[in-house]
């Protein structure tokens, strides 16, 4: 695991050193959008429009953020106008690798085919030969200008959303304009306290950052299951964004934050209404398929070797979301 300094890898940890223990995760870098004309979107600048054939996702199927453009993809049947390629799990001192560099293959992770990279950040540095920064997925490219249109799983899962309706039969709106304030709030707190809560927890080098992080992902487990008594989805009676932003931890929940992490107070299979979410989103059409508990339990146990020195990878739990 490492990041680039002005276009070198260097094999490093994070630093929680300056932070007091604590985890503070970076600013994401690419912050170019996919309109359905070209036009600039919220941030960055324009000249990507949608096309079919031209973009392509670089994901790796532990991870959670990547793991919602997945989502987002097979709900609004972009399989294909948009093509992926998929990172092996171990994410060892080249960071991210693609299967055919891999020391072990792992059944689901593919050659990067499009650019023919063995590492992932050679694909960062065909974008910006100086980069610095942490190489993370998920990652999307155009084929056409040869970059980086963003790596910030937040921003393109709304591209997916809203760009290619040209492209798809499928026109559900995942961030409809009425509901968009009751989701962003939505959004932050999850974020904050559980998303990004679990990782806080899992790489606090110190009791105390542990403890709070802990205690603030509870604290909003517990509110989520309240919010959620007498209704099927977090916001507005229809499915959205929140829910599936929610769902790619819940989902890695139980095999892994609760043991790896130590988010051990109660598991999602102890809340009942956030488990028939887990359930319901599971059970939508191409979302099984998405999720893949080999990738995430390798990823997580064998990578973080500060966490967890021998890399044995729990044989449980069992799976209970069908
Ligand atoms: N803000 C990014 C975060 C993505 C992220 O942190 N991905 C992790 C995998 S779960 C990663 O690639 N980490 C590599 C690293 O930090 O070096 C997003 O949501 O797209």
């Amino acid at each position: 695991m490492g990041l680039l300094v002005d276009g070198q890898w260097v094999d490093k940890w994070y630093d929680t050193k300056s932070t007091g223990g604590r985890f503070v995760r970076t600013q994401t870098r690419f912050r170019n959008w996919i309109t359905a004309d070209g036009a600039p979107g919220p941030s960055g600048e324009g000249g990507f429009p949608a096309e079919a054939g031209r973009y392509h996702l670089y994901v790796s199927l532990a991870c959670p953020w990547a793991h919602r453009t997945l989502i987002m993809r097979a709900l609004k049947k972009l399989e294909d106008v948009i093509s992926v390629s998929v990172v092996d799990p171990f994410m060892g001192e080249e960071g991210w690798v693609f299967a055919d560099h891999a020391a072990r293959r792992s059944a689901g992770a593919t050659a990067d085919s499009v650019l023919g990279m063995k590492r992932l950040y050679e694909v960062y540095l065909a974008a910006d030969p100086a980069y610095s920064g942490r190489v993370t997925v998920p990652v999307l490219w155009d084929r056409r200008r040869s970059t980086i249109v963003s790596n910030e799983s937040a921003e393109i899962i709304r591209m997916l959303n809203s760009a290619f309706d040209a492209f798809t039969g499928e026109h559900h709106d995942y961030y409809p304009p009425a509901l968009r304030a009751e989701i962003d709030a939505v959004n932050a707190r999850v974020y904050d306290s559980v998303n990004n809560g679990v990782y806080k927890a899992g790489f606090a080098t110190t009791q105390d950052a542990y403890e709070e992080a802990v205690a603030a992902l509870f604290a909003e487990l517990d509110a989520l299951e309240q919010r959620l008594a007498g209704r099927q989805w977090l916001v507005g009676g229809t499915l959205t964004e929140a829910d599936i932003r929610l769902f790619t931890t819940l989902i890695r929940f139980d095999p892994v934050y609760v043991g790896h992490f130590k988010c051990n107070i109660r598991r999602i299979a102890d809340y009942p209404n956030l488990s028939l979410l887990t359930k319901a989103l599971h059970a939508l059409p191409g979302v099984a398929e998405t999720v893949n508990l080999t990738h995430i339990k390798r990823h997580y146990y064998e990578s973080h070797k500060t966490i967890n020195p021998t890399g044995i990878v729990p044989v449980g739990p069992q799976v209970w979301w069908g």
